[in-house]
């Protein structure tokens, strides 16, 4: 079965009205509107997704920043709402659910507060499983380690993190004269902000990153939504997180009846939506509320959305189950 791909007369997409979209941003209504006829609204959509879903195993993976929580200035105070914190409780009764974040996985844990889902932090670099949810028992070796919490830990990436300190503390020096700029640490990978840096300045922030892993040849740096990431450069990303919990979590990814459902905003999310691009098979959502460059086949705008949409995805499952 391929990727859901509606014809064209049976879209639904949701237009924007001029005014809200020139509160909202700087594309025009047109360019949106016509963006979403290629990745339409999952909330528009829902009923036909969901006839492809009908006696498949729906398996939900969902970014953090800017999908659960929106984008803010300060990093440490992206919280999600209490209503979204109980939506993401039910689909995880509903479906297998891992959070799929570049943060570090402790932050996620922290910030989302639930024990009964996965947690892939650092773009998979650290994936983290409660034991009851593993078929058979993952022996312990380097790779994988028991923790106190009841999680078995996945790690793709230790064998940087001594570089990784360096690399911030290095980090941390150059940048503290620029005002604004922020240096997270993620574990296997450390964020620069620069969303609250001047204008000017920006360009510096960038260099800086640049010029500090000129000297580490393993690592490379991306950009996210105003923010420079530096992680080891290993053939290891979000997509390979969503490969390696299907597995762990007991489906044959090639199984047809499997179905992963990706919901992300940035540019690392890309790499989950090509996984399921490739595997032909599957839901992959944007959340974006103006044109921008994906393989996710469907869109949602905002947080509010992805949060309705979960809702209507946990609805459907209570009913779909009861059939
Ligand atoms: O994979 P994600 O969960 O999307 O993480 C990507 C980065 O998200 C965070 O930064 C972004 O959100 C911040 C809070 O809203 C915002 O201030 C920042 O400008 C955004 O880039 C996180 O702080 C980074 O470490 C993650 O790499």
């Amino acid at each position: 079965m391929g990727i859901l791909q509606l014809p064209e007369q049976s879209l639904n997409p949701k237009p924007i009205s001029k005014r809200e979209f020139d509160d909202n941003g700087d594309a025009s209504v047109v360019a949106y509107n016509e963006w979403l006829t290629m990745h339409q609204s999952a909330l528009y959509t829902f009923e036909q997704m969901m006839k492809i879903a009908k006696k498949k195993q729906i398996v939900v993976f969902l970014d953090y920043d800017g999908t659960l929580s929106p984008i803010v200035n300060d990093p440490e105070k992206a919280f999600i709402t209490d209503k979204m914190r109980s939506t993401i409780h039910e689909v995880a009764k509903c479906f297998p659910t891992a959070i799929v974040t570049g943060r570090a996985r402790d932050k996620a844990v922290e910030f989302v507060k639930l024990k009964d889902l996965c947690y892939a932090g650092s773009h998979g670099m650290h994936i983290s499983i409660p034991s009851g949810f593993l078929k058979s028992a993952k022996p312990e070796d380097q790779t994988h380690i028991a923790d106190e919490q009841g999680f078995i830990n996945f790690y793709a990436a230790k064998k940087f993190s001594y570089k990784l300190k360096k690399i911030k503390e290095k980090l941390l020096e150059k940048t503290k004269g620029i005002r604004g700029a922020i240096v997270e640490d993620n574990k296997f990978c450390i964020s620069v902000h620069f969303r609250c840096v001047d204008d000017e300045l920006v360009d510096n922030v960038k260099k800086i990153v640049d010029s500090v892993i000129e000297s580490y040849p393993e690592f490379r740096a991306g950009e996210g939504k105003m923010v420079m990431e530096v992680r080891p450069n290993i053939e290891w990303n979000k997509g390979h997180a969503l490969g390696y919990l299907l597995n762990t979590f007991g489906f044959d990814a090639h199984n047809d009846d499997v179905l992963p459902l990706y919901i992300g905003d940035d540019l690392t999310d890309e790499d989950a939506f090509k996984f399921i691009k490739k595997l032909g098979r599957g839901f992959s959502i944007v959340v974006s509320s103006m044109p921008k460059k994906t393989d996710a086949s469907f869109s949602l705008r905002d947080t509010i959305e992805v949060m309705d949409f979960l809702t209507k995805l946990t609805g459907w499952r209570k009913s779909s189950s009861s059939d």
